[in-house]
This record gives C-alpha cells, sequence and structure tokens, in this order.
C-alpha cells in the first residue's frame, strides 16, 4: 500500500489577549547608545504600560478540542493572573525583557506546554511639565496617555530537548502617522489605459508607518544591556529626520532610506522591515494668492496604497561597494 502522505502540522493555540498591565516604579532604562537623530536618552518606567496577549502551543492541549477534556488546561483567566504576578517579580527596563522572563516561567511551571507567543504594545506615558521659578521640568508622578505610535514586541520560546530555544523575536513601533507638506514626488510610474492618477513634483505626503527590528542575538533585545538595546523611541526619531532631509520621489524610496540608517546606527540589528500606508492629502486649492506657498486639503478617499518591505545588513554593504 503506498505511503500515506505525512499530515501537516494542525493549527492548535489558545490564550488571553488585552491582559493589561500597568508596573510602576520597574526599573529605568538608561545608558543606551546616543546616535545624532534623537536626544532620547533614558525611560524612567515610572510606568511601564503594556497591553500583552499570550498564546500556549503543544500537542498537550488536542483533546481539549477533540474531547473537550479540559484536565491539562491553564485557564486563560490564570494566565491573565499569571502574567500580572509576574509583572511585580520583574527586574529588568523592557518589554521585551518581561515578555522573556514571563515566557520562561510559564514553561517552568507547566511542563505539558511545548512554545509560548507573547506580544505587547506598549504605552509610553509621558510625564507632565510643570513650569517653576528655575525653568520647566517634568513631573515625576503625573503623566500624560495618548501618544499615538506605540512600541510593540513579540517572541515565541519553544521547549527544546535541553533548554529554551527562541523561536522567533521581533521589536516594533506602530502608528507612527507623519505629514510632509512639501518636498516629496511621485511620477514616471506606468502609464496606460488604467491610468488616471496625475504625476506630481511636490506633494503633501501623508504616511502611516510601522516598523519592525530583529536582533542578530535575541538577548540583545531584553535591555539587559543597554549599550546593545535598540529603542523605539530613537527608531521613530530616525523616521522623522529621514522623512525631513530625503526629497523622497516615492513611499518605497523612503522607508528604504529609513532602514538603512536604522542599519547604520544599530550593526546589532539584522532586519528592520515596513509597513506604510498611504494617506497622501487630497489637493482642493493649489494656490491661494494671498498666501505664498498655501494650499488647501482634505482627507484622501478611500482606497489606500500600502507597501511592504524588508532591508538588511547586506544593503549596506552592496552600496558600499
Ligand atoms: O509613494 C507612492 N508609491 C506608489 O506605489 C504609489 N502609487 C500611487 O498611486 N501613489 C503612490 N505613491
Amino acid at each position: 500500500m503506498a505511503n500515506k502522505p505525512a499530515t501537516a502540522k494542525r493549527t492548535m493555540y489558545y490564550g488571553k489577549g488585552d491582559v493589561f498591565v500597568y508596573r510602576t516604579y520597574a526599573k529605568p532604562l538608561e545608558g543606551i547608545k546616543n546616535i545624532p537623530e534623537s536626544s532620547f536618552s533614558c525611560r524612567s518606567n515610572i510606568i511601564l504600560g503594556m497591553d500583552i496577549q499570550v498564546s500556549l502551543k503543544g500537542e498537550a492541549f488536542l483533546s481539549s478540542f477533540t474531547e473537550g477534556d479540559n484536565s491539562l488546561i491553564v485557564a486563560t483567566d490564570s494566565m491573565k493572573n499569571f502574567i500580572l504576578y509576574h509583572a511585580g517579580e520583574y527586574e529588568g527596563a523592557t518589554m521585551e525583557g518581561f515578555l522573556a522572563f514571563v515566557s520562561e516561567k510559564f514553561l517552568n511551571k507547566y511542563s505539558h506546554i511545548q512554545a509560548i507567543e507573547m506580544s505587547g504594545r506598549q504605552f509610553p506615558f509621558k510625564e507632565i511639565t510643570l513650569e517653576t521659578e528655575s525653568g520647566s521640568e517634568g513631573s515625576n508622578k503625573v503623566f500624560k496617555e495618548g501618544i499615538l505610535e506605540k512600541p510593540t514586541a513579540t517572541m515565541e520560546l519553544e521547549r527544546g530537548d535541553a533548554e529554551y530555544n527562541v523561536a522567533s523575536q521581533q521589536s516594533g513601533i506602530e502608528e507612527l502617522h507623519l505629514v510632509k507638506v512639501k518636498g516629496s514626488s511621485f511620477h514616471g510610474y506606468i502609464k496606460d489605459e488604467f491610468t488616471t492618477l496625475p504625476e506630481t513634483y511636490d506633494r503633501p505626503l501623508f504616511i502611516y508607518l510601522n516598523i519592525y527590528w530583529k536582533y542578530h542575538v535575541e538577548g540583545d533585545g531584553y535591555g539587559d544591556d543597554p549599550t546593545k538595546y535598540v529603542c523605539a523611541e530613537q527608531v521613530k526619531d530616525i523616521a522623522q529626520t529621514i522623512f525631513h532631509q530625503v526629497d523622497s520621489p516615492s513611499i518605497q524610496k523612503l522607508i528604504y532610506e529609513i532602514g538603512k540608517r536604522i542599519l547604520t546606527r544599530f550593526p546589532q540589528l539584522k532586519e528592520v522591515s515596513f509597513e506604510s500606508n498611504n494617506r497622501t492629502w487630497e489637493t482642493i486649492l493649489d494656490e491661494i494668492p494671498s498666501s505664498g506657498e498655501g494650499k488647501v486639503f482634505t482627507d484622501p478617499r478611500p482606497p489606500y496604497g500600502f507597501q511592504g518591505f524588508s532591508v538588511t545588513p547586506e544593503d549596506l554593504e552592496r552600496e558600499e561597494d
């Protein structure tokens, strides 16, 4: 009889999302490398705020799906408690470090878990500024929420024969919304019977940007050695600086330039990747006679365009040659 084809590994996981963790007075993140594009130097971590997601994987969970046998189920409610309890135990300074710490604790505690995937979005609380007789200074007690862009992290830890292995790891910053009112163009694209878009030599380029990065050595992303840690705030500042400096012919070229600068500043990274959206405003009035360069725009109508691209150190080497 012919051999049966090997059955593909089935999808199977369960977990908890939106585990909101607010840890106060975590260890400050200090001693990061300074870069020319950013004045960012420290996260006080007076509030380390995170929205965490956890998924557990393993063959041991099969009977819970097929038989309704819950005897090996860690209730997702207990997962939430586990994460919150360990937020008090964590002695490090980064969300990446916290995810790694909790993942390891889960695998230690429940030997039937084969792999655990955790991800998080950080809420950057910013201290409010107080005006005093000697100038303005930051409050160390009152913080405001509401900055759009958020640092992210995701990792998967697998149980190996002798040790735990990091199956994947990525850090990022999401929801960076940037508009450049002049100095961007888009022309030279295919013109055929489907083309209605006029060429532009100076468009108001509005982009939504998510940027992600991976380390050569996963542990560098935990922040235990702050000189190796890449801060989302610095990556954001690089993206903003390049957007200001480069008169881009397209979003494609713009994100490539941002990626190269990030890899130049942080050689500990093996990849930077992008998801970008084009939200360029629609021009209503191209000229306002009384207002010099003034124009009037409105939000674009759907649909929107997008790009995905990753940049690696080989791109830097190729350009050096
Ligand atoms: O930067 C851009 N890249 C494109 O591929 C594209 N396509 C389009 O219609 N507008 C733009 N802008």
